[in-house]
């Protein structure tokens, strides 16, 4: 299981949660990732987590200002990058345009989608992963593998139905190791959280948890 930590644009601390992500991952052979805001993946990158972006545009170089290029982003130390974050929707040919340029620089990729028909379309593009978040229980309490369990398993088989090599992820709600055992017993490849760890008191603590079933 893959536990992807997107830090969105919360008032944390980036860099201790990256330092306590290392070395949890480090500790227990957990694979575990960290995606701060595009201005802090170098601080991030320099503890020696896996780092992430939370979106790369799809542009080539040229005038785009505001823009974050996936050159940008690699060469800033991120391995791979969230793109169509339910916060951050894309049309479809730019969630392509962002996979296309993501994929020459050498970044791995997750697409998240809304609900399962999303999903088939989002394994279609052929990125690395496809995450299922219902945006009704994103920064919830409630897990959406014990909130909303069909939602996991139709995204599962909607993706195998298009790409048996496409991993499934899943996210919303997941703070505790208890809700990454039941997320993969549905099937998911890995899970994508953020308030969990973000705005914990203990990021280390949560962390820990997090990995104890693997
Ligand atoms: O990117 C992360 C997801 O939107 C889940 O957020 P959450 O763990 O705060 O529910």
């Amino acid at each position: 299981m893959f536990i992807l930590v997107n830090l969105k644009a919360y008032d944390c601390n980036p860099v201790a949660v990256a330092a306590a992500a290392a070395d949890v991952a480090e500790e227990t052979g957990a694979r575990i990732a960290v995606a701060p805001q595009a201005a802090r993946i170098s601080a991030v990158a320099a503890t020696g987590v896996e780092t992430w972006a939370q979106h790369v545009s799809p542009v080539e170089h040229g005038s785009h200002t505001g823009s974050t290029h996936a050159a940008a982003v690699e060469r800033t130390g991120a391995v791979g990058t969230l793109l169509n974050h339910s916060e951050n929707r894309q049309k479809l040919a730019d969630i392509d345009a962002s996979l296309n340029g993501a994929e020459s620089e050498g970044l791995e990729t997750v697409v998240c989608a809304n609900n399962p028909d999303q999903i088939a379309a989002a394994t279609a593009l052929d990125p690395d992963a496809v995450a299922v978040e219902p945006p009704e229980l994103i920064g919830g309490d409630e897990s959406v593998a014990t909130a909303d369990p069909d939602i996991v398993t139709d995204a599962v088989e909607a993706a195998g139905s298009v790409d048996e090599g496409v991993d499934v992820f899943c996210g919303a709600g997941i703070a505790t190791g208890e809700d990454v055992a039941a997320a993969r017993d549905l099937g998911a490849d890995g899970v994508l959280l953020a308030s969990g760890v973000a705005l914990a008191d203990d990021p280390e603590a949560v962390l820990r948890d997090l990995v104890s079933p693997l």
